[in-house]
């Protein structure tokens, strides 16, 4: 007798791509036009009660992994539904989709692992790189973004393969729900060059190339290839880099300055944190140029920081922070610390970007040494800065000493614990600003609940890329700049610091993230506007800040498209 087997019909297209499909959002009417007759329960569900269902779906997860994980299949089913609850909900569900709980999510990638987001590109398999990105089938005016990691140095968790790609997705989240930026009109891509963690390349279940990382000829040769194609075929985009290495990140930015390319941990974390300074000195009164840095971990994100406050500081000194004294003199006012200790022109295997801040021997001949390094207590003990920042990845590395050394040595010493995720912070707000005795201005890389100390309700800044980078890539977006400029970086730590008011005691550094939408409008203005007056704009919008109110996209059931439609 013949058997039988049970089939479930074949679930309709437009079911299946979370751009276009709505669930029982469908009207009755769209489900006859889509073929979705008898597909559905017969229910309509607006998109509010939609988000309703799914923000209660959400609370019953045990926990933020779960919850990551959770809006990640949201995302995949019905891309308008996520964006309303995760806009709906920021302050609450940032950290959700975005730092600290991705660098969780990244960990557990390949066993968490659901279904695929995004574009996996293979050092393996450099020609297929124009066809992986064929499969999208998206044409040369579609795109408007692309964030792409080799994932070397995750947040502060270091090397994590191709989970890496979850940086890519977290990211984009935080463009669109922030600045509006037209999720179709975003890719996240994995650059998988192998992985150098151990644990990963034993896990069975590992989801990447099992090999260890790639490095050399070969790794730039798939860099190259990259850029050259997604250039090529999307040229309207832009090319963010996220958590590439040190080695790899700034040579990189160099070396292709002629792509539309844009490093966020270089350049939009430099940004943020002159956000945050700006702020800090309209309370201490110490103007910019007097002010003397010392940055804790000198890599990617240290250096980059270390570059935008030295440039700033030279432009305040009346130059144009390209050259000359000024920027000599901005240079001497940074102190770099790294695991040897404090930098010296005579500390063995400096990097090429640290060598411009490593201090002069003699200049230090005579400080205390331990077992041969200058540490950062006594660095601050004798350089006396005004600001701290803390970019090792190292876990309570500002201890009690440094932060009384710091409020010994100045009125209102800036201490910006910078580094991610929680597990990572140089210390923790609350007890900076106890031991400064109130007086430190603290911001935090991770969002961290006020501070209550003598009475005073200090409001804890975020200093995240996050709070800067989208309203930048929207304004690069709606001026059709041809790269991003330092005039650009700077208008938007401007703009971003411009919008906050220090007036009270405790408060903020920086907007919060409840604001983020609107903050991000008003940095983007700023941003197409100093593209305009660098010239690279190729767009020249009449009114700057119509025309990116005009570009935000939001959460909301547009017309809809039956299948074969590319909206
Ligand atoms: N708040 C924000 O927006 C951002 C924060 N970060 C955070 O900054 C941290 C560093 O990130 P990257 O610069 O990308 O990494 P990186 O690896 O390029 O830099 C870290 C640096 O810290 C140094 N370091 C490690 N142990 C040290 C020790 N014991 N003493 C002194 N220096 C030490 C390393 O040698 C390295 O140069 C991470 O935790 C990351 O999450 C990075 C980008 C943005
Ligand atoms: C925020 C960010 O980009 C980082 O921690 O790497
Ligand atoms: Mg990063």
């Amino acid at each position: 007798m013949a058997r039988h087997t049970a089939r479930t019909p074949a679930t309709p297209g437009v079911l299946t791509d979370p751009l276009r499909n709505r669930g029982v959002g469908f009207t009755q009417a769209e489900r006859d036009e889509l073929g979705l007759t008898g597909r559905l329960p017969s229910a309509v569900l607006t998109l509010e009660q939609q988000a309703q269902r799914a923000y209660q779906q959400l609370q019953a997860q045990g926990g933020d992994l779960a919850k990551n994980v959770y809006l990640e299949q949201l995302h995949d089913r019905n891309e308008t539904l996520y964006y309303k609850v995760l806009t709906d909900h920021l302050v609450e569900l940032l950290p959700v989709v975005y730092d600290p709980t991705v660098g969780e999510a990244i960990e557990k990638y390949s066993h968490e692992y659901r279904s695929p987001r995004g574009v996996f590109l293979s050092i393996d398999r450099p020609e297929d790189v124009e066809k992986a990105f064929a499969t999208v089938r998206l044409g040369p005016e579609d795109v408007d973004l692309i964030v792409c990691s080799d994932a070397e140095q995750i947040l502060g968790i270091g090397d994590w393969g191709v989970g890496g790609i979850q940086i890519a997705v977290g990211k984009l989240a935080v463009y669109s729900a922030a600045a509006g930026i037209d999720p179709a009109r975003t890719l996240p891509v994995s650059l998988d060059v192998g992985t150098d963690r151990e644990a990963l390349l034993k896990d069975p279940l590992y989801l990447g190339n099992r090999h260890p990382r790639v490095r050399g000829a070969a790794y730039d040769a798939f860099i190259e290839t990259y850029l050259r194609t997604a250039s090529a075929m999307f040229p309207r985009a832009l090319l963010h880099f996220e958590d590439f290495g040190p080695g790899n990140a700034r040579r990189i930015l160099e070396t292709y300055g002629g792509y539309r390319i844009f490093n966020d941990d270089m350049q939009g974390t430099g940004a943020i944190t002159l956000a945050a300074v700006l702020s800090a000195i309209k309370i201490s009164d110490v103007p910019l140029r007097e002010q003397k840095v010392v940055v804790f971990g000198a890599g990617t994100a240290g250096v980059g920081i270390a570059d935008q406050l030295r440039d700033a500081m030279a432009r305040d000194g009346g130059g144009d922070g390209g050259g000359g004294g000024d920027r000599r003199q901005a240079t001497a006012r940074v102190w770099l610390i790294d695991k040897p200790g404090l930098l010296t022109r005579d500390t063995p295997d400096l990097r090429d970007f640290q060598q411009p801040y490593a201090r002069d021997p003699s200049e230090v001949a005579d400080w205390t040494r331990d077992d041969g390094a200058i540490s950062l207590l006594e660095t601050v003990k004798r350089v006396k800065p005004t600001i701290l920042v803390g970019t090792s990845a190292v876990h309570g590395a500002f201890t009690r000493e440094v932060v009384e050394a710091m409020a010994e040595g100045t009125e209102r010493p800036v201490i910006l614990p910078l580094s991610n995720p929680a597990s990572r912070i140089e210390a923790m707000p609350a007890d900076i600003i106890a031991w400064s005795e109130g007086k430190a201005l603290v911001a935090t890389g991770i969002p961290v609940p006020p501070v209550e100390h003598d009475g005073v309700t200090h409001q804890i800044a975020q200093a995240n890329n996050a709070l800067l980078y989208p309203g930048l890539g929207l304004g690069t977006i709606v001026s059709g700049a041809s790269k991003v400029t330092d005039r650009m970086l700077s208008a938007a730590a401007r703009a971003v610091a411009d919008q906050v008011d220090v007036g009270a005691p405790g408060a903020s550094l920086l907007p919060p993230v409840e604001d983020l939408r609107e903050s991000s409008a008003i940095t983007a203005t700023a941003v197409v506007e100093a593209a305009v007056g660098d010239g690279v704009a190729t767009g020249r919008p009449s009114d700057p800040g119509r025309a990116v109110r005009q570009a935000m996209w939001e959460p909301v059931y547009g017309p809809v498209h039956g299948d074969g439609a590319t909206a």
